[in-house]
């Protein structure tokens, strides 16, 4: 007959002839053994806890001339697109379009105002504008846009928190014409803006407040009223075009001193594309939030802000800036100035950024990219000192252009930064989502630990 007894058991069994002395001391030995266990986990959930209070989301700038591969980052296996990335786009497509009924209000007002001086008894004096009249198909285009009020009211209560606004002032018959301009209005209206670094920041906050989800979080579908305010634009984009394009109206806005164009948020000149079913914005400031674990450590929450463009932007409060500098671009021009090389506009770019005060205490992590491309291009015969005349005859191999790069780059963050920095370098191609999430892992790593260090933790 076989006995199943499993190994455990019977290394935890007694030991034969054991004594009842000696059975006493076992079981004491055991009962101390089991205190300091439970005192252990006890302290470990307590550091845990912490940890958890303690470590601060990790906020990294992400920056680089346009196509440098900022997207392509964000994208990477570990950062994929998640809830909360959704809910940021869906609300940045809401204070673009609240920006483009904002304008056309201000323009019905400014058509009201004109209409109201034709009619007017009495002849204007010295001081008052003189508006060109306006025509039978001003005045129909005038009515046929009243609608969209309801689409800025709707918009407006998807970016402030319970509907903060929803006593505007209003005239009698209710179609909002005699709102003031803009300049007029209650402060926290006018700072749902883009275009301008300030206005964003509160915007941005505001939305953080009601979509910030966790990599976990639910899914945030886009409420049927935002949706409903989607369609209502889009039916009324011809008629805005032709609104905005009218000879009569560019003069009333003359008259009435009206310079759009010259306002944050102006987008006039792109409401079809804005307004397209399929808009997807890519312009101004976005905030992606995710959280990244590794092995037993507390998740650690990043929060990337991906400016877009080529602007040195207003950021305090950053851990880190991720700069990528495309080194394949070396052959090319700006699209905008074809005098200027891309990668010396790389570098310039970078010498603002590391000049800049505003930014003089956050880390600076150089990304290298493009080096698969780099690597194909100098295989395939270009030659890098062509482009790039201080490099002169040296070996066109990727080893020697990339060393010669980085060190480039890394002179100019030691000669321009305000004050001494960290700074790190990498070669990457972003395009690898592996390897580029294998990056991303070490820099959070790097910053966990200067965080750390910083609160003198470790
Ligand atoms: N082969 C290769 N392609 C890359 C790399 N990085 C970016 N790309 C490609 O370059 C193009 C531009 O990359 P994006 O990530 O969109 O660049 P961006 O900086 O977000 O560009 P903007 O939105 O204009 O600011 C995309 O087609 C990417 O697939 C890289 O390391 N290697």
């Amino acid at each position: 007959m076989t006995v199943d007894i499993d190994p455990l058991t019977l290394a935890m069994a007694p030991p034969p002839g054991e004594s009842p002395q000696d059975r006493e001391t076992r079981l004491q030995n055991e009962r101390e053994a089991k205190k300091r266990s439970d005192l252990i986990d006890q302290e470990l959930s307590r550091q845990r806890a912490q940890d958890k209070k303690s470590l601060k989301p990790v906020k990294i700038l992400l920056l680089g001339q346009s196509e440098s591969g900022k997207s392509t980052t964000l994208k990477s296996k570990r950062l994929a697109y998640h809830p909360a990335f959704k809910a940021e786009r869906s609300s940045w497509r809401a204070v673009v379009h609240l920006n483009v009924v904002r304008s056309v209000r201000l323009i019905i007002h400014a058509l009201t105002e004109a209409e109201a001086s034709a009619s007017s008894p009495t002849p204007p004096g010295p001081d008052d504008p003189i508006y060109p009249a306006l025509t039978p198909e001003l005045l129909t285009l005038k009515m046929r846009l009243l609608p969209l009020q309801q689409v800025e009211e709707a918009l407006l209560g998807k970016l402030t928190p319970g509907g903060a606004f929803k006593e505007r002032p209003s005239n009698a018959n209710g179609t909002g014409d005699s709102l003031s301009p803009l300049t007029n209005l209650p402060e926290d209206r006018r700072e749902v803006a883009v275009h301008s670094a300030a206005p964003w920041k509160g915007a941005f906050s505001r939305l953080m407040n009601n979509v910030r989800t966790s990599v976990d979080g639910p899914e945030i579908a886009e409420p049927q009223d935002s949706r409903d305010a989607r369609q209502l634009l889009h039916a009324c984009a011809e008629d805005m075009v032709r609104l905005w394009n009218h000879p009569i109206v560019k003069e009333v806005l003359r008259v009435h001193r009206l310079r759009l164009e010259d306002m944050a948020g102006f987008f006039l000149d792109s409401i079809e594309r804005v307004t397209s079913l399929s808009y997807e914005p890519t312009d101004g400031v976005s905030e992606h939030h995710f959280s990244l674990k590794a092995g037993n450590m507390v998740p650690q929450s990043w929060i990337v802000y991906d400016v877009g463009g080529a602007r040195v932007p207003y950021f305090d409060d950053m851990d880190a800036i991720i700069f990528l500098a495309p080194l394949s671009c070396f052959d090319q021009v700006l699209a905008e100035d074809e005098t200027v090389n891309r990668l010396e506009d790389s570098i310039l770019l970078w010498k603002a950024i590391v000049s800049s005060p505003l930014l003089k205490e956050t880390s600076l992590i150089l990304f290298l990219n493009k080096c698969d491309i780099l690597r194909a291009k100098l295989r395939s015969g270009q030659q890098f000192g062509e482009y790039v005349v201080s490099y002169g005859d040296k070996p066109n191999d990727f080893e020697h252009t990339s060393a010669y790069m980085k060190k480039k780059f890394t002179m100019i963050a030691k000669q321009h930064s305000p004050e001494p920095r960290g700074f790190y370098t990498y070669f990457t191609s972003v395009t690898d989502m592996q390897s580029t999430a294998d990056i991303l892992g070490s820099v959070r790593d790097m910053l966990v630990r200067q965080n750390l260090s910083r609160s003198r933790l470790v």
